[in-house]
């Protein structure tokens, strides 16, 4: 034992002295700054976030674009290049240089002579050239500077086909064929490594990149997202790829890791609106999206949201022969306010297709949607909120993942349960079984009474569960505490055969009952 905890002293204290432990992988991009954000810089910033990799950045001209084009470019001096390299390369411990927009040959000198007096593990070229909507950023005159000096220092250059072709002297490249004897004859000119990015390849489906390593050829094949949010890929793609050589991945799956990330990233945001150019920048960190469609507003929940909870059960919409989608737009049309997916036994990539198609029918009607137990699937397509119960994800460990303003509700059957609740930073609490039901197994009933003592306690709002349907919900309503908000129901709407029907008169009656109360 006194062993152990001298061993642990000793691990500790090597810890704390040996910085290399402690080390955050480093990318630095050498690139021009794109003022709508999309590409360059700002780009290669937040791919880097997005990967978990600290980017310093060199900016080697300022470029006034948005989602239209290049209004101007303003190249910043070579000197003052040469004295950003230096203020970064000789005090932060760079991992990978990546460049970018390298726009004079003096520039391309510069930075030559920096990566000279200070070397990094590994470069990244990606020899921008002209941007996306066409403008030039980088003329004839650097190609022999990136040819000769710099291509030959790369770990691996990552040309698109126009930037294969210039460097390959002109020559247009059409076909896959063309894209490999490109890389080869890139490969000839010093670069360990060459990604010919087929993006731009007429009549193809996918997305084809042609990976050569100076012995294989890989073709590396995604989906192509059909959307205008292209703006910034090429930047991304390099940049990603310099974050995973940070971390120390080897080439080729680093090359798959950014490919992939940026498939997602641009699926993900590939309905954002940005700008009114024909080119759109997309979202890295895979958060606009959802915000962007969302007629429901975040942080703010709203209690009377719980009026008619409407809580799934695949097993009964299955019976019925309905899928969870068409079970929703149902509930919502006869008057669900909130909707919970408590689906116990689906397979994880089916509840997480079916919460995203849920969600955008809930966005698009204002409902919040609820996703039970699962914190995977409610991160993953950005629910509402979570619901748990006493022995789940406890609500504080659900609060510091989900964030501040997601909704949580916590299943609570007595006042010390609703009081932790509280302190935990639920939004709301789930009282319950009012009465037994064949919904949950084992359930134990808390009655009418137990349902009044726990909203007296509560300092949140509650929406009752279990057992209730049409004939009861007055009943429940009617024990007249100004925290009850609602009643929240399974088989009274979903194991039913017309969910519209069921739910519009669970409506009605919660509609009468509550203005008797009121
Ligand atoms: C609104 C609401 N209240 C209670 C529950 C039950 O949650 P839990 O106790 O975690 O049980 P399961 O639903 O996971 O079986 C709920 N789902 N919704
Ligand atoms: C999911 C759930 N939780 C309960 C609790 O007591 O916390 S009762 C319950 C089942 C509710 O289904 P029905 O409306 O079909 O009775
Ligand atoms: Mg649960």
């Amino acid at each position: 034992m006194q062993e152990d905890k001298a061993a642990m002293r000793e691990d500790e204290a090597s810890m704390t002295n040996d910085f290399s432990k402690l080390k955050v992988p480093h990318v630095l991009t050498v690139a021009g700054s794109d003022s709508g954000a999309g590409a360059g810089i700002q780009a290669d910033l937040k791919a880097c976030a997005a990967r978990g990799v600290y980017c310093s950045t060199v900016i080697t001209a300022v470029t006034a674009q948005n989602t239209v084009g290049v209004q101007g470019v303003n190249i910043v001096p070579e000197e003052f290049v040469a004295e950003q390299l230096k203020s970064v390369l000789s005090d932060m411990r760079v991992d990978v240089v990546k460049t970018g927009m390298l726009p004079s040959i003096g520039i391309v000198k510069v930075l030559l002579e920096s990566l000279k007096e200070f070397p990094v593990r590994a470069l990244v070229v990606d020899p921008v050239m002209v941007s996306t909507s066409g403008d030039v950023l980088a003329g004839p005159s650097i190609l022999t500077g990136l040819r000769e000096e710099l291509l030959p220092l790369a770990d691996i250059v990552t040309p698109n086909l126009k930037e294969a072709a210039a460097l390959l002297g002109g020559k247009q490249l059409e076909t896959v064929a063309d894209m490999r004897s490109a890389a080869k004859l890139i490969h000839n000119m010093g670069p360990r490594n060459v990604l010919v990015k087929g993006g731009d390849l007429p009549a193809s489906v996918d997305a084809i990149d042609i990976f050569f390593d100076g012995d294989d050829f890989y073709e590396l094949r995604s989906s192509r997202i059909e959307t205008r949010n292209t703006h910034g890929t090429g930047c991304t793609l390099a940049s990603c790829i310099a974050a995973e050589l940070a971390k120390g991945s080897p080439v080729l799956l680093a090359v798959k890791v950014a490919k992939c990330f940026v498939e997602t990233a641009l699926d993900y945001s590939k309905d954002i609106v940005i700008g009114n150019g024909p080119q759109g920048p997309f979202d890295h960190l895979l958060r606009l999206k959802n915000n962007a469609h969302n007629c429901y507003r975040h942080g703010v929940f709203n209690p009377s949201d719980l009026f008619l909870y409407a809580v799934t059960d695949s097993g009964m919409n299955k019976r019925w022969g309905r899928s969870i989608m068409d079970a929703v737009k149902a509930a919502i049309e006869g008057g669900a306010t909130i909707v919970q997916l408590r689906e116990k036994d689906a397979e994880t990539r089916d509840f997480l297709e079916a919460a995203k198609a849920c969600l955008a029918i809930c966005r698009s009607n204002g409902v919040p949607l609820l996703i039970n137990d699962r914190i995977d699937v409610a991160l993953a397509c950005d629910a509402d909120g979570m619901h748990v119960g006493q022995s789940d994800m406890p609500a504080r460990v659900v609060r510091t993942l989900l964030g501040p303003e997601k909704i949580i509700g916590v299943s609570c059957k007595t006042p010390e349960q609703a009081q932790r609740a509280w302190i935990d930073g639920a939004n709301y609490i789930g009282c319950g079984g009012v009465y037994s039901t064949n919904t949950k197994a084992n359930n134990p009933t808390v009655g009418l009474d137990g349902l009044k003592t726990v909203c007296l306690a509560s300092k949140l709002p509650v929406v009752a569960i279990g057992g209730i349907g049409v004939s009861n919900a007055c009943s429940v309503m009617e024990i007249g505490v100004p925290n009850l908000k609602g009643v929240a129901v399974v088989s009274a709407l979903f194991d039913r055969e017309c969910v519209l029907t069921e739910t519009q008169k669970l409506h009605a009656v919660l509609t009468e009952a509550t203005s008797i109360v009121r």
